[in-house]
């Protein structure tokens, strides 16, 4: 039989002198590409004006990322080689100065995971009570990027996160997709009969509603601020449970009663990642703006048209109260392409001479990861 006897220790020796090897070759190489990340901020410092250098290019990580899916042989799926690979990457540029990347808290909530998803766990994550105070972070420089929430494929967008770009100067950098998982979570002591209170945030709960009628109608649903603050509260009160992700769990040293109770299995939520720079194009770019149209009739069509006759695909297209006026509008439109695209600058001067408004809110790198 392979893998016992004399044969097959000598091969599983032979087999571990092999892997030593090559960890001492990986040792080296990802030395090498560290220092040639130094240099190249070296590079950057030397070429700019003196004020704080931006490292980070996020078209250039999207491209690195997409070459490493597209040339991977194997036997590791791409999706996880990119996640190695963006480990790499986040040690390397941390090497200059560690990133402070503001998300949406408590530590333990989605947002923390997207942010270390899009980012690596290399920068600092720096936890903020609200979806405005993720902005003002970002704005006062106090943090060089923010990760916010901004839809979620059960329940639809979180009007909030729209709303900051009405006021907010801030551009979006990028975007992340992160799947959804909830489970029903306890103290390790506690017996599933006593749970007579479930805590969660209103989004999660909304995500799990219909498994929720049949496994625990009647027990009463409590919203809280946030899934981590469900789970910290599941931790200290007995005969309570918190519906939350794996990052709060482990957090809180909770157990599963259930696991993956979302109702609908592809539960995705998608965030975006705000910043003050814009992005140079990446070759699949996506860009988000912001229009304000006249309240008169066709509106809507002149709106969508430039996009339609310039063959520009419309990804997302969301209507919000405008904060001007009653019954007036304002139009948040995600459409492929960069805003450097000679078609999407025409497409964009159409629009403008109807349009009351034009903010270009970004362009970013399609989500990778
Ligand atoms: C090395 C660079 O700087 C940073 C580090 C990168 C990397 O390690 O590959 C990629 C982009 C930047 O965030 C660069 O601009 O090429």
């Amino acid at each position: 039989m392979a893998g016992s006897g004399k044969n097959g220790e000598e091969r599983l020796s032979q087999l571990r002198e092999e892997i030593d090897r090559i960890d001492g070759e990986l040792l080296q190489l990802i030395s090498a590409r560290a220092r040639c990340a130094q240099e190249v901020a070296e590079v950057k410092t030397a070429a700019g004006d003196g004020s704080d250098p931006v490292f980070y290019r996020p078209e250039r990580e999207a491209q690195v990322l997409r070459r490493i899916k597209a040339e991977n042989p194997g036997p590791l799926p791409s999706e996880e080689m990119a996640r190695l690979f963006r480990e790499v990457m986040s040690a390397c540029l941390a090497l200059e100065k560690p990133m402070r990347v503001a998300f949406l808290g408590p530590v333990g909530t989605f947002t923390q995971a997207a942010a270390l998803k899009h980012f690596g766990h290399f920068v600092n994550s720096a936890p903020m009570a609200a979806i405005d105070e993720v902005f003002r972070e970002v704005e006062s420089r106090q943090a060089h990027y923010g990760v916010v929430p901004v839809e979620n494929s059960t329940e639809g967008m979180i009007n909030h996160t729209l709303d900051m770009f009405m006021t907010s100067p801030l551009k979006i950098c990028g975007e992340v997709q992160l799947r959804i998982h909830h489970h029903l979570l306890t103290a390790p002591d506690r017996e599933e009969g006593t749970i007579a209170r479930i805590y969660s945030h209103q989004q999660s709960f909304a995500q799990c509603r219909k498994w929720l009628d049949s496994h625990w109608h009647g027990v009463e649903r409590v919203t809280v601020s946030s899934n981590a603050e469900a789970a910290r509260r599941a931790r200290e009160e007995p005969g309570t449970a918190a519906i939350a992700g794996d990052m709060a769990a482990e957090l809180y040293g909770l157990t599963k009663l259930a696991a993956t109770i979302e109702d609908r299995p592809d539960n995705t939520t998608r965030f975006l990642i705000v910043g003050r720079e814009d992005v140079a194009p990446s070759g699949k770019d996506k860009t988000s703006i912001l229009v304000s149209m006249r309240n008169k009739p066709g509106a809507l069509y002149q709106l969508l048209e430039p996009f339609h006759s310039h063959a520009i695909s419309l990804t997302r297209i969301e209507t919000r109260p405008s904060p001007t006026g009653t019954w007036a509008y304002v139009f948040y439109i995600d459409f492929e392409g960069h805003v450097e695209d000679e078609t999407v600058k025409s497409a964009l001067a159409q629009v403008e001479a109807e349009a009351v408004e034009v903010r270009h809110l970004g362009s970013y790198p399609l989500g990778v990861l």
